[in-house]
């Protein structure tokens, strides 16, 4: 599957959205991949993730366990985990911070893959990635269906991403006018109300 035939799929969701969007990263965006759109439908999510699972065993060989980020990772990592046919469990933010809850847990020496949906900065792969690690996991590889980065982000592991862009993105005391001038989305769950 092709970078291109990836966000095919994001246009036929109509999850390719524009306007002026707040990253999880704080960043600016006059466009933002609303992958929710596109993982509501199985048939979708699994031509994605079927083609992930195999660039994920072509890149890094068996994995023993997926671990994604909640809540954008949590589909994407289930249905990759489903093509690896291996378990699939998730980090979720407890004040703030990625943890294994629900009775989550990594056995000792598992190698873990991190299944993200979007990468933009980066930020979010690597504070799930330290969270499993305290958590005992050995993170062989991170993964994604996009890297809005266009490889430019680190993660500290090889990214394996099925689709690779570069879209702009503008610290809040950078915009251009352009930006500036259209009423601000934070469509992410980073800064949401804590109940
Ligand atoms: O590479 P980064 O700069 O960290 O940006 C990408 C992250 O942003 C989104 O998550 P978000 O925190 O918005 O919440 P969500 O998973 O609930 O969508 C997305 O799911 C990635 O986790
Ligand atoms: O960086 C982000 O927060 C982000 C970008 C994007 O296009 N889609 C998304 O869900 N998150
Ligand atoms: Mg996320």
């Amino acid at each position: 599957m092709t970078s291109e035939d990836v966000i095919n799929e994001f246009r036929a969701a109509n999850a390719l959205r524009e306007g002026h969007f707040v990253l999880s990263s704080g960043l600016h965006s006059p466009m933002f991949l609303q992958k929710n759109l596109v993982f509501m439908k199985a048939d979708r999510c699994e031509r994605l993730c079927k083609a992930l699972a195999e660039k994920i065993t072509d890149q890094v060989g068996k994995v023993d366990v997926v671990i994604s980020p909640a809540v954008g990772g949590i589909i994407p990592g289930y249905e990759t985990a489903r093509h690896l046919d291996v378990p699939s469990i998730y980090v979720e933010r407890e004040g703030g911070e990625f943890k294994l809850r629900r009775g989550f847990s990594i056995e000792p020496g598992d190698k873990v893959v991190m299944v993200e949906d979007i990468v933009t900065t980066g930020l979010s792969s690597r504070e799930c990635i330290a969270a499993i690690r305290k958590a005992g996991g050995d993170v062989v590889a991170a993964a994604c269906i996009v890297d809005r980065s266009g490889g430019e982000a680190d993660v500290g592991v090889p990214l394996i991403a099925l689709a690779s862009l570069k879209v702009p993105a503008y610290p809040a005391d950078d915009l251009p006018p352009e930006l500036a001038a259209i009423p601000v989305e934070d469509p992410g769950s980073r800064r949401l109300a804590k109940v």
